[in-house]
């Protein structure tokens, strides 16, 4: 079944799913433009991976209206599928197989597949091409996962904690394929714990909980929207240290500034961070 829906790669009104007596989706609704990065972020068990994997088609859902790429996922069809790119949590690639015949292997298997070497690049495995699968690292193997949710250079790639495992190189390195996707057009969903990695990749971010979104938007339109004040500190003439929380820091420090004539000693203003207003949505603002 395929429907309009304005232009959107994924369209999702009152989403439910239930398993037995846990509600992991509860009226989840989500907008994707198409050629965005967008951020799906929530505390464990938040229901961002039922979501994804109905999404892929992989899961039923109890309830609600779900479009990706035009098409409802639960009746998709191969054309659909190839159009897709999946990461999966737990590839079953044949553990005797090279990297370099692993990724040409899955190329196959769509209509127009990305150059299986530049892939291999891509996710920084050049010096392992020729390893067997079963000798790769965690971090390795999952990069490999990665490379093989890209190699159909799918429209639509989804990814659920794509970066689980790696090493800091690693994570920027993948990074930087996002962002080449994102340039080449690829509208990408990708679920993430680090919230510096949604702020950098990610043109706009959900946060999810309990099965719901409980805000969305850029990460700057969220810590405007739901960030505390910002703090002010500086040291006082007598050497004793000051701090003051004020929605107004530029009036403070000019008149700061005014006073102390020029330079304020020990200044430091620190806005909201991303985690911060994470924090407060998700009811874990003391956690930290
Ligand atoms: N196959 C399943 N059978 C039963 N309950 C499940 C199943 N999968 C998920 N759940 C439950 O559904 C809820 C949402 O889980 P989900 O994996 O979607 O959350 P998540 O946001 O992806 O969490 P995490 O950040 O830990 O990956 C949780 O309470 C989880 O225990």
């Amino acid at each position: 079944m395929t429907r309009n829906t304005n232009g959107l790669a994924v369209d999702v009104r009152g989403l439910r799913k239930r398993y037995g007596d846990v509600t992991a989706v509860d009226g989840l609704d989500l907008g994707i433009r198409r050629g965005e990065v967008f951020g799906l972020l929530g505390p464990n068990g938040a229901g961002k991976t039922t979501t994804v994997e109905i999404l892929q088609g992989n899961r039923d859902r109890d309830g609600g209206e779900v479009s990706v790429l035009g098409t409802d996922p639960a009746s998709a069809s191969r054309a659909w599928r190839s159009k897709i790119g999946i990461v999966w949590q737990d590839e079953s690639a044949p553990a005797e197989l090279t990297v370099r015949e692993t990724v040409r292997h899955f190329a196959r298997y769509y209509p127009r597949p990305r150059d299986p070497e530049k892939v291999i690049g891509q996710v920084g495995l050049q010096a392992k091409a020729d390893s067997r699968i079963k000798g790769l690292s965690g971090g390795q193997r999952r990069r490999l996962d990665v490379a093989l949710g890209v190699i159909g250079d799918p429209e639509l790639l989804l990814l659920d904690e794509p970066t689980t495992g790696f090493d800091p190189a690693a994570r920027r390195r993948f990074w930087e394929l996002i962002r080449s996707l994102a340039d080449e057009g690829t509208t990408i969903l990708l679920t993430t714990h680090y919230l510096e990695e949604a702020e950098e990749l990610a043109d706009r971010l959900a946060v999810v909980a309990s099965g719901r979104v409980v805000a969305e938007g850029t990460a700057a339109a969220l810590r405007d929207r739901f960030g505390s004040d910002a703090v002010v500190e500086w040291t006082e003439a007598d050497g004793r240290p000051r701090r003051e929380s004020t929605g107004t820091p530029t009036r403070t420090v000019t008149e700061l500034a005014g006073r102390f004539g020029g330079e304020v000693p020990g200044l430091r203003i620190s806005r909201p961070t991303l985690e911060d207003v994470y924090l407060r949505l998700t009811g874990q603002e003391n956690a930290r």
